[in-house]
C-alpha cells in the first residue's frame, strides 16, 4: 500500500495540486503586476496634467506680474517724475508713487521689491520699496543705488514699446536688497517712455521665486515633489534645497543629470515635444513617477525657458497595488490551498480503490479464495478494472477446483485398486512399516492374515470376466466390514488379499478375525440370478513370532496361507 501512495494515484494528484497552485499563482501574479503598471500609467498621466496646468499658472503668473509693471510703467505719472517736469512737486510726486508701490506689494506677497530706475545717473533707483522681516521698507535718499550694470536695466532699456523683461532666476545678492537678500527671485521689468517715447526709465519688481511657487503649488496633492530647472538644467527648485541653484555657488545640480531622460528636454531637441514622462530611480532617492513640461516661450522677453516637473515616488503609487497584492495573495493561496485538497480528494478517490484491488489480488494470489473486497460497482474504467479481476479471479477458482479434483483422483488411483476400492499394495507396504515401527516402539502387537480365493479361475473361465470382477468386489466388501477401522485391508493382485490387524491386545483374536474372514467367504455370491460357490484360504503371521520384518511376515503369512490350500508355498 505504501508503494500505492507514492503511486500514479499521488503522482496525478500531485500534478494536479501544482497545476492549480500555478495557475491562481499566475492568475494573481499577472493581476498584480497589471494593477502595478495600470497605476504607474494613471500617475503619470495625472502627473503630467498637473505639471500642463501648473506651467500655464506660471505663464499667467508671469503675465501678470508683466501687467503690473506695465501699468505703472506706462503710466504718465512714472515719465513725469522722471523728467522732473514740476520740480515743486517732486517729493509728493514720489511719495505718492511709493505708496502705489506699497499697495502693490501688499497685495502681492510673493513681490519682495518694487523701485522705479532713473535712465540719468547710471540707473539710479528713485522710488524703492523693500520687503523686510517687519514689513514694507521704503528705500530713501543716500541708500538709493545705481543699478545701471545690471543686466534687466540694459536689457529692459532696449526694449521696444509694450514689451517686457523677465530675467533668469538667481540668487539675489544686491546690497541692501532686506528679505530678497540671497533668495531665488526673477526680475521683471518695463521701460517708462515719454510721451515723445524716449526711454527714461524702468520699473522694476523683483519676484520671490519660491513665494512664487509655494502660491503655484498650493492647490497640487500632498506628495508631490516640484522640480523647476532653468532652460539650461539647473535646478532652481528641487524637494532637496541643497539642490536648488547650486550654480550660484559654483556648483552644478541639473535636471538631466537627476532624470537623464530630460536631456533631450532640457536642450530643446526639436520634435522631442515639450513634455516628458517618465518613471526613474534619481540618484539617492527611491523610484519616482515624474512628468516634466518646458514651458513654451511667451511673449514676454523672457532670457531663459524654465523646465517645469512634478514627480511622486512610485511606492506611494503603488500603495493601492500593495493593498491589492496582499488581497491577491489571500486569494492565491486560498486556491493554492483549495487545489492542493482536490488534489488530495482526487489522489484518494483513485488511490482507494486501486488499493482494494491491490489487496484482493495479493489476498487471492496468497491463496485465500473468498470473493468480494473488489470495487466492481463502480461504473468507471476502475470499476471495469475490478470486474475484469472478479472474472479472472473466479476462472482461476474453477481451475482449481477441478485441478483439485483431478489430483484427488490421482491421490486415489495411487492409493487404491480400481476395482474393488481396497487399499493397494503400496498403502498396504506403507501402513505396515508405520504399525510395525509404532509396534516396536511400544512392544505391541500385529497379525496379517494372507487371503486367497480357492478355484477362482473356474469362475472367470466358466461365467466370464465380469463375474469374477463381481466376486472380487463382493467379497472385497465383505472383508472391508469384518475389520476396525485401525486395521487394513488391502488387495494384493489377482484373487489375492491382505489384511493387517494392529495393535492386537488378546492372544485369540487374530484367530477369531480369521474364522469370521473364512466364513464370510465361503458364502456364495449373488451374480446374475446365480449363486456363485466361493471360499478362500488363509496364511497368519505374528510379529514379533514370525518375523521383524514386513517382508518376513508377508512371507510367512504367504507361506502359511499356501500350507492351508494343502500345497506348498
Ligand atoms: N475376473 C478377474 N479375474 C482375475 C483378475 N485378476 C486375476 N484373475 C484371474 O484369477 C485367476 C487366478 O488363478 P489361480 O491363481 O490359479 O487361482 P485359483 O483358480 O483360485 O486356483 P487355486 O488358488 O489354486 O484355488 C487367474 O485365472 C487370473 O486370470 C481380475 O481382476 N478379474
Amino acid at each position: 500500500m505504501k508503494a500505492m501512495k507514492l503511486g500514479i494515484a499521488w503522482r496525478l494528484g500531485l500534478a494536479v495540486a501544482l497545476v492549480g497552485v500555478l495557475a491562481a499563482g499566475l492568475t494573481g501574479y499577472y493581476g498584480y503586476a497589471t494593477s502595478r503598471s495600470m497605476l504607474v500609467a494613471g500617475a503619470e498621466e495625472r502627473l503630467l496634467t498637473a505639471t500642463r496646468v501648473l506651467a500655464r499658472q506660471l505663464v499667467i503668473v508671469l503675465d501678470d506680474i508683466a501687467n503690473d509693471v506695465r501699468m505703472v510703467a506706462e503710466h504718465p505719472q512714472a515719465a513725469r517724475l522722471l523728467l522732473r517736469a514740476s520740480p515743486g512737486a517732486q517729493s509728493a510726486e514720489e511719495d505718492n508713487a511709493a505708496l502705489l508701490f506699497e499697495r502693490v506689494l501688499a497685495t502681492h506677497p510673493e513681490y519682495f521689491q518694487m523701485r522705479l530706475i532713473d535712465l540719468a545717473g547710471h540707473g539710479l533707483e528713485r522710488i524703492r520699496v523693500d520687503r523686510d522681516e517687519r514689513g514694507l521698507v521704503r528705500v530713501r535718499g543716500a541708500d538709493l543705488q545705481e543699478k545701471g550694470h545690471y543686466p534687466y536695466v540694459y536689457e529692459t532699456l532696449g526694449l521696444p514699446p509694450g514689451a517686457v523683461y523677465v530675467s533668469s532666476a538667481a540668487i539675489n545678492h544686491e546690497i541692501g536688497a532686506h528679505a530678497g537678500l540671497d533668495k531665488p527671485a526673477l526680475q521683471v521689468a518695463a521701460p517708462v517712455r515719454d510721451a515723445q517715447g524716449q526711454v527714461r526709465g524702468l520699473v522694476v519688481i523683483n519676484v520671490d521665486l519660491n513665494g512664487l511657487f509655494a502660491q503655484l503649488a498650493g492647490d497640487l496633492p500632498a506628495g508631490l515633489q516640484l522640480y523647476l530647472s532653468n532652460g539650461a538644467g539647473d535646478f532652481l527648485i528641487h524637494p532637496d534645497s541643497r539642490q536648488a541653484f547650486a550654480f550660484d555657488r559654483g556648483q552644478s545640480a541639473r535636471m538631466q543629470d537627476s532624470f537623464p531622460a530630460t536631456a533631450a528636454l532640457v536642450a530643446g531637441a526639436p520634435g522631442r515635444g515639450d513634455h516628458l514622462v517618465t518613471t526613474v530611480a534619481p540618484p539617492g532617492q527611491g523610484a519616482v513617477v515624474a512628468a516634466f513640461v518646458r514651458q513654451p516661450a511667451s511673449e514676454l522677453r523672457q532670457e531663459e525657458d524654465f523646465v517645469l516637473g512634478l514627480a511622486q515616488p512610485v511606492q506611494a503609487v503603488l500603495l493601492e497595488s500593495a493593498r491589492l497584492g496582499e488581497v491577491s495573495m489571500r486569494i492565491v493561496l486560498g486556491f493554492s490551498a483549495l487545489a492542493v485538497l482536490l488534489a488530495a480528494m482526487l489522489a484518494r478517490a483513485l488511490s482507494r480503490p486501486l488499493g482494494q484491488i491491490v489487496l484482493a489480488v495479493r489476498r487471492f494470489a496468497a491463496g485465500e479464495r473468498e470473493e468480494g473486497g473488489l470495487p466492481t460497482a463502480r461504473r468507471d474504467e476502475i470499476g471495469l478494472l475490478a470486474r475484469s479481476v472478479a472474472d479472472m479471479q473466479q476462472q482461476i477458482r474453477a481451475q482449481f477446483a477441478k485441478l483439485e479434483q483431478k489430483q484427488q483422483e490421482l491421490d486415489r488411483l495411487a492409493s487404491h485398486d480400481s476395482l474393488t476400492g481396497l487399499h493397494n499394495r503400496r498403502v498396504f507396504l506403507d501402513r505396515l512399516d508405520h504399525a510395525l515401527a509404532h509396534a516396536k516402539r511400544n512392544q505391541g502387537r500385529l497379525a496379517l492374515l494372507f487371503i486367497d480365493l480357492n478355484n477362482f479361475k473356474h469362475i472367470n473361465d466358466r461365467l466370464g470376466h465380469a463375474a469374477g470382477d463381481a466376486v472380487l468386489c463382493t467379497l472385497a466388501q465383505r472383508l472391508r466390514q469384518l475389520v476396525r477401522e485401525v486395521d487394513t485391508v488391502a488387495r494384493m493382485g489377482g484373487d489375492e488379499f491382505i489384511i493387517l490387524l494392529d495393535q492386537i491386545e488378546a492372544s485369540d483374536a487374530v484367530e477369531t478375525v480369521a474364522q469370521k474372514v473364512r466364513e464370510a467367504l465361503s458364502l456364495p455370491v449373488h451374480y446374475g440370478g446365480a449363486e456363485l460357490p466361493s471360499g478362500a484360504s488363509i496364511g497368519i503371521s505374528r510379529y514379533p513370532e514370525d518375523g521383524e520384518g514386513a517382508t518376513e511376515l508377508i512371507a510367512a503369512a504367504d507361506q502359511a496361507m499356501y500350507r492351508a490350500k494343502g500345497r506348498p508355498g
